[in-house]
């Protein structure tokens, strides 16, 4: 990859001996060369802003894929409303180029932002080998006055206690000669060039004062938003982590009292909803089950190297996770009450990424559903638009329109993709019998159900729906 800014002055923020707006016409006119390490669903929206804004910026990502498809203009993240005009644009005008070569943006940049992923193992430990392996890269071409910015979400002291050490061994430099921060990604794909540009504040924690100065003049010019400076990385870390917690925990909360409704004999939805009219009180929606890399796996950032004691958030994850199963067991009931058994029978699943929108299968509650249902040797169909292939799931595809060519004994609503409102459901039919309905998210127009014959159920609707 040519440098495509090797003409231009190569300049460094930390310790800058220049004024404030010096600093910033350089990080304005391309004269700091940035490097972004991670061109995903958050890293490429990213990246993108940091070019906007900079006019100089190479992305490093192991997927030549990516890479390829970045260089020629090509936005490989679906579903960021301007990011592809926007990636087009910076990458024919200079602004954007990309790697494979993590080495080289080590080289290339002064100011190096990490956006790589931090999943969990099988054993819920946090993983943080790619973030090493990166932190690796760049500490091999860091130079006196470089930054890093640690955006990915990590377990609270993992970039005091695991990155600056690493940085500082493979560089031979130390805090002072190079600055680090964490400035948390805190995007929701769908709407990440919006949330980048300032739906929120950014938050921003330095190992020491001067990477926290310069952490927030970057962001300061990256964000139409607030810049909040907390104490420090721990904290920032922590902020990002917290958010998460949070929303794993009200899920949980809306999910268990969504278990209640038959018992109370009550739209808990409504409940929910009018509960939340009190300003102090926020439950979450019940769903069949809670998705993605993030709100799932956050948790064990915190349940897993800590020591402290964590009942609720192991709880909560305990809640979330039993979701599939309800839905496995509603189904059985309903077919059990007709003598029948489930394996005998043939079930569509609406939806199988995560969450609408989003080409992302990671914890997906459609994967525990299918696998649970296909363990008691139900027939199990899936339909996504999102997804060219399903081979993770324990399902037969169906494209959309050959839904209708089918029998199904029941359809379950796991995820609603928009394109799903095109569905005639009085042209689904059961073999014999009423279908059976579930809708997860309490996505469906119930009379357009019921009217069609169907039998409906919604999750946290316990009763008829109230008059
Ligand atoms: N997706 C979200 O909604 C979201 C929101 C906020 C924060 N985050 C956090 O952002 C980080 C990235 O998440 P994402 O959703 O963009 O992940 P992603 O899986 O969409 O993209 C990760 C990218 O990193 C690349 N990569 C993997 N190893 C690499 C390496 N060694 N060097 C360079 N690139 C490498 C992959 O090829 C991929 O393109 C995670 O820490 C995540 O927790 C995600
Ligand atoms: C704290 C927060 O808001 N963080 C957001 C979150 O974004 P996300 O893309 O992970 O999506 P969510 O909307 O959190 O959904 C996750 C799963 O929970 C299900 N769900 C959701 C709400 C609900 O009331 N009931 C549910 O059942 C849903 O179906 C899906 O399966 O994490 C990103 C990375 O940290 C953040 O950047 C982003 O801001």
């Amino acid at each position: 990859m040519t440098n495509h800014h090797s003409e231009t002055e190569r300049a460094s923020l930390y310790n800058s001996a220049q004024s404030v707006e010096s600093q910033i016409e350089a990080l304005r006119t391309g004269s700091v060369p940035v490097s972004v390490y991670g061109l995903g669903k958050m890293g490429l929206p990213l990246a993108a802003m940091y070019a906007k804004t900079t006019g100089n910026v190479l992305g490093a990502d192991i997927d030549s894929a990516v890479v390829e498809e970045l260089n020629e203009g090509h936005c490989h993240v679906k579903g960021e409303p301007e990011l592809p005009e926007l990636v087009a644009e910076l990458v024919s005008n200079g602004a954007l180029s990309a790697t494979t070569d993590p080495l080289e943006a080590a080289e290339y940049g002064t100011v190096h932002v990490v956006i790589v992923p931090t999943p969990i193992t099988a054993e819920h430990e946090p993983d943080l080998s790619i973030l090493d392996a990166v932190t690796d890269d760049i500490g091999s071409g860091l130079e006196t006055g470089d930054i890093v910015i640690i955006e990915c979400t990590v377990p609270p002291r993992t970039t005091a206690e695991r990155v600056r050490p690493a940085l500082e061994s493979a560089s031979g430099l130390s805090i002072g000669e190079f600055g680090l921060a964490v400035c948390p990604e805190r995007t929701s794909s769908g709407r990440a060039l919006r949330d980048i540009r300032g739906a929120y504040p950014k938050v921003v924690g330095g190992i020491d004062a001067e990477s926290a100065r310069v952490t927030e003049l970057v962001y300061g010019e990256l964000t139409d938003a607030d810049v909040l400076r907390v104490s420090d990385a721990t904290t920032a870390e922590a902020v990002k982590v917290f958010e998460g917690l949070y929303r794993d925990v009200n899920i949980a909360l809306a999910n268990e009292l969504a278990t209640m409704a038959e018992e109370l004999g009550i739209d808990v939805l409504e409940a929910i909803e009018v509960a939340n009219t009190q300003p102090y009180c926020d439950i979450h929606r019940p769903g069949p089950g809670v998705g993605g890399h993030c709100i799932p796996f956050y948790p064990y950032f915190v349940i897993a190297p800590f020591e402290t004691p964590t009942p609720l958030l192991e709880t909560a994850r305990a809640v979330n996770d039993s979701m599939p199963g309800f839905v496995v067991e509603k189904l059985g009931a309903e077919f059990e009450a007709e003598g029948m058994a489930l394996s005998d029978a043939s079930i569509l699943l609406l939806g199988l990424t995560y969450r609408p929108g989003v080409e992302e299968i990671r914890a997906s509650p459609s994967l525990a559903i299918a696998e649970q249902l296909s363990a008691q040797n139900a027939l199990v169909y899936g339909v996504d638009p999102m997804l060219e292939s399903v081979a993770e799931f324990d399902l037969q595809r169906l494209s959309l329109p050959e839904i209708e060519e089918r029998a199904f004994d029941a359809v379950v609503v796991v995820t609603p993709h928009e394109e799903f409102e095109s569905i005639q459901w009085d042209e689904l039919e059961r073999s014999s019998g009423q279908l059976f309905v579930l809708d997860g998210r309490d996505a469906l127009d119930a009379p357009a159900i019921t009217d069609a014959g169907h039998r409906l159920y919604t999750i946290g609707v316990g009763g008829d729906r109230g008059v």
